[in-house]
């Protein structure tokens, strides 16, 4: 939101005749662009003389200095240097994966330092060689339980074993390979492989969490919360702050994460932990609202829109300050899996039925009618993740935390 926008409502041109008859009059005044600033303190005063009629509405508009919400002081201090992030997953993780992404490509300025996930455990091959069948267009009826384990399971390789052209032909163009996660978004392999042909595929799934296994594979620290008795190796609160303190975590990004955040830590990191939930806040959040719940309670509630909102963490589930939002449609005929398919990929144009579970399985692949575009629900944490990094969220008076836009400061979403 353009700042001068933002203040329409608040402020109008020191002088303007009769403000109340001719507001389409007011012209505000360029507000100059000062970074880390968004609180305007609005004073009106309203005098006229009687004589001359005249009215004059002096408005001053007092920018107070706003703090951009950062890391401790420390970071403050240290300008540019990257933020330390911690993420929390309890399943695959595909937000973690495309933060990371984003981050190894350099276009978020942090480091993920910590992994932590209420999951335990190593993953263990638990099902193998499942042929997932290609499937046949136009209409492909998604197995909901099969996708969903899927999604919930480590995908520990995906094993192409044929291709078979649109019209049935077998194809001979792209020798069938094994992928493992890390690969599926080569978009250009993939690019050929969903795009043009219906894939057969092996998959081999373990237990435990994808994203701890992920984070394994990248030499990245995988730490376990909450305690419990069956895992005696996990945190308490407490040691969760300590250990969070000493890597020097700046922010905390929950990312399908399904246990409720104590207060200790909410108090530890204030207006510095954010949340990915997968409907428009404040609806469908809450107890109970996560994964597929959220999506199954979207469609039987008859709701026209979704889409994934990122807000703040309170002590409370989904109850924190929204910080941003996309809106996808909820069409007549979804089933929940292509919802979520849909709001992971805030994608407007549907893609073709038998593409859309193979583009739900790797949850960051999409077709957008003539070739595969990674947009995802993921493209939004990303966006989110590079303000953070660069110190671009700031607070507004009322509460309300804004997005300053990268090339014109004077811009808020
Ligand atoms: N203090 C906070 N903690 C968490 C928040 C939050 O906003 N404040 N967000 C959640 C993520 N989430 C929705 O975005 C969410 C996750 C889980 C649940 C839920 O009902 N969980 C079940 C247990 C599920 C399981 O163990 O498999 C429950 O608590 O009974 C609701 C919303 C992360 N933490
Ligand atoms: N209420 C929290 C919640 O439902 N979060 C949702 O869980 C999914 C986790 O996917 P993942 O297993 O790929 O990380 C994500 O779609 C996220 O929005």
């Amino acid at each position: 939101m353009e700042a001068r926008s933002f203040i329409s409502g608040f402020c109008s041109n020191p002088i303007i005749n009769n403000p109340i008859q001719n507001p389409s009059k007011a012209s505000f005044p360029t507000v100059p662009s000062y970074s880390n600033q968004v609180s305007f303190k609005t004073i009106y005063s309203l005098s006229w003389k009687l004589d001359s009629l005249e009215y004059k509405l002096q408005c001053r508009s007092s920018l107070q200095k706003v703090e951009a919400v950062s890391g401790d002081t420390e970071s403050q201090k240290s300008g540019d240097r990257k933020k330390n992030l911690a993420v929390f997953v309890s399943g695959g993780g595909s937000n973690f994966r495309s933060i990371h992404k984003a981050i190894v490509e350099g276009s978020v300025e942090g480091e993920i330092v910590v992994l932590v996930t209420n999951k335990p455990g190593d993953i263990r091959l638990l099902k193998h060689s499942i042929v997932y069948e290609g499937v046949n267009a136009p209409k492909y009826e998604m197995d909901t339980d099969f996708v969903s384990d899927i999604r919930a399971k480590a995908i520990i390789s995906i094993e192409v074993v044929g291709l078979v052209q649109n019209d049935g032909s077998s194809s001979t163009k792209v020798k069938p390979s094994a992928y493992k996660p890390a690969n599926v978004n080569e978009s250009k392999v993939l690019n050929e492989v969903v795009c043009n042909y219906l894939v057969q595929a092996r998959f081999s799934m373990g237990s435990g969490c994808g994203g701890a296994e992920y984070a394994r594979d990248n030499n990245i620290p995988v730490i376990l919360f909450p305690g419990m008795k069956e895992q005696p190796d996990g945190l308490s609160a407490n040691d969760l702050v300590t250990t969070l303190r000493r890597y020097k975590i700046d922010f905390i990004l929950l990312a399908g994460y399904l246990k409720l955040i104590p207060v200790e830590l909410v108090r530890a990191y204030p207006r510095l932990i954010l949340n990915i939930h997968p409907s428009l806040l404040p609806a469908f959040g809450g107890k109970g609202y996560y994964g597929m719940k959220v999506h199954q309670a979207v469609i039987a509630s008859g709701a026209r829109y979704s889409g994934p909102t990122i807000h703040f963490v309170d002590e409370h589930y989904d109850t924190g300050r929204i910080l941003a939002q996309r809106v996808v449609p909820v069409l007549t005929n979804d089933t929940a899996d292509e919802l979520a398919a849909r709001v992971l990929q805030q994608v407007f144009e549907l893609i073709p039925p038998h593409f859309a579970a193979l583009a739900f399985l790797y949850t960051a692949i999409i077709w957008n009618g003539s070739e595969v575009v990674s947009i995802s629900e993921h493209q939004l944490y990303v966006e989110v993740a590079e303000a953070l990094c660069e110190e671009r969220i700031v607070w507004r008076e009322d509460g309300v935390p804004l997005i300053r836009n990268k090339e014109n400061p004077s811009y808020y979403k």
